[in-house]
């Protein structure tokens, strides 16, 4: 078999093991997961050992293969309270999202400008989104599984695709932003192995980012969580929006805290792909 044939075998295999992963029993499911995370993204041709590294020929490197978990959900979902549950586990990295970043690069609020005027800075804001949501993507991993708050595919397909549709980003902008994030998808290693859902009512979200009390969030109307809600469910439920990039574990989140950190201990294994 030629070289481009064995790679689009690859590519093949690569894309029905993380399609029908969740099909599978519970203890086939996670080898073939792993397997299918050993493939490298950028050639789809096995790389040595688990967590080899290599580069795509393209000069560019490849991130060393451990499983990559997506945490994602509304604005105060409970993220970070789920990132945090899980940060002294053993073998498992985990990255927040880089929110004080965007609050505050060289003396700048990129987030804090988009709030007060979305159609003037709203393409700074999401163009330091990614690429901050592209370095934790690319960060070689020390650990066999990385967890990490968001992605640039929610980054993209939530929060610019909302910006766009309310008329709040002048279509130049969102022309430059999906250009950018089409080459960082193509050229990098962005693949994603799982993406955890946290599900909530937009209702509950409101309720928590009021007690959280953000400076820049406080002109954040409930309508405002409806938008970004629908967008989810349309992307990661129905999947009738934009490509899912991994399989999805759905999470009712709406719960109180110590319900829900229950509920992630007890259901350990299928959250961390073990
Ligand atoms: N299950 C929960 N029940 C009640 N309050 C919660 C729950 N999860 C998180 N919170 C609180 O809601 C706020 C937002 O939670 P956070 O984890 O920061 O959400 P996110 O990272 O999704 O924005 C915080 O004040 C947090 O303490
Ligand atoms: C990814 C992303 C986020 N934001 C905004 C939305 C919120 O105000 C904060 C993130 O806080 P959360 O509690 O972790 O949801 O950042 C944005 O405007 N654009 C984005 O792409």
């Amino acid at each position: 078999m030629s070289v481009p044939l064995a790679a689009r075998a690859c590519m093949r295999l690569s894309g029905r093991i993380q399609t029908s992963a969740f099909h599978l029993g519970a203890t086939t499911a996670p080898v073939l997961r792993r397997i299918a995370s050993a493939l490298c993204s950028s050639c789809n041709i096995m790389h040595g050992g688990m967590f080899s590294s290599g580069s795509a020929g393209n000069g560019l490197k490849h991130r060393e293969k451990s499983t990559l978990i997506c945490v994602e959900g509304n604005i105060a979902s409970g993220k970070t309270s789920c990132l945090d549950f899980f940060s002294n586990t053993a073998d498992l990295e985990v990255y927040k999202e880089p929110v004080a970043k965007w609050r505050n690069v060289r003396g700048h609020n990129p987030l804090g400008l988009m709030y007060q005027d979305p159609n003037k800075w709203g393409l700074t804001l999401q163009t330091y989104v990614q690429l901050t949501m592209l370095d934790i993507h690319t960060k070689p991993s020390i650990s066999p599984v990385k967890m990490m708050e968001r992605s640039i595919y929610s980054a993209k397909y939530i929060f610019v695709e909302n910006l766009y549709q309310s008329g709040k980003m002048p279509e130049v902008d969102y022309a430059i932003l999906t250009e950018w994030f089409e080459w960082i998808v193509k050229n990098t290693d962005t693949s994603v192995d799982l993406i955890v859902y946290l599900q909530t009512s937009p209702e509950t979200c409101y309720q928590r980012l009021k007690k959280r009390c953000r400076e820049e969030e406080r002109v954040i109307p409930l309508e405002y969580l409806y938008a970004i809600h629908n967008l989810y469910e349309d992307w990661l439920v129905k999947q009738t929006s934009f490509p899912v990039p991994a399989p999805v574990l759905v999470i009712d989140a709406n719960k109180e805290l110590e319900e829900m950190n229950r509920h992630y201990e007890e259901n350990r294994g299928s959250i961390l792909s073990l």
